[in-house]
C-alpha cells in the first residue's frame, strides 16, 4: 500500500541552476531530498515550486517528485 509522506522544506535542496521544465502552476527543478532517517543520504528528486499567484492554498509551496 502506498504512503503519503510530508516533506519539510529543510529536507530539500533545490538546484535553481538546473530547471527541468515548467507547467502552468510552476517550475520543476532538479534537487536532493535529505533522508534524515538514513544518515542524511541525499536522494535525487525533481521539485516543483508552485507559483503562489496560481495557488489557492498558501501553505502549499513545493511539491517533491521522485525522479523515475
Ligand atoms: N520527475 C521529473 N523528472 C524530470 N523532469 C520532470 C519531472 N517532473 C516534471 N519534469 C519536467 O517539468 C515539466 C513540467 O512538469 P509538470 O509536472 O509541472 O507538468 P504539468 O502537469 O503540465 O504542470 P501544471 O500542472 O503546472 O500545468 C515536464 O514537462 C518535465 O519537463
Amino acid at each position: 500500500m502506498s504512503q503519503l509522506r510530508l516533506i519539510k522544506t529543510n529536507e530539500l535542496i533545490i538546484n535553481e541552476n538546473e530547471k527541468l521544465g515548467e507547467g502552468e502552476f510552476g517550475a520543476v527543478y532538479a534537487g536532493k531530498y535529505i533522508l534524515t532517517d538514513y544518515h542524511n543520504k541525499k536522494f535525487p528528486v525533481a521539485i516543483k515550486v508552485i507559483n503562489r499567484t496560481k495557488n489557492d492554498n498558501p501553505d502549499i509551496e513545493k511539491v517533491c517528485y521522485f525522479v523515475k
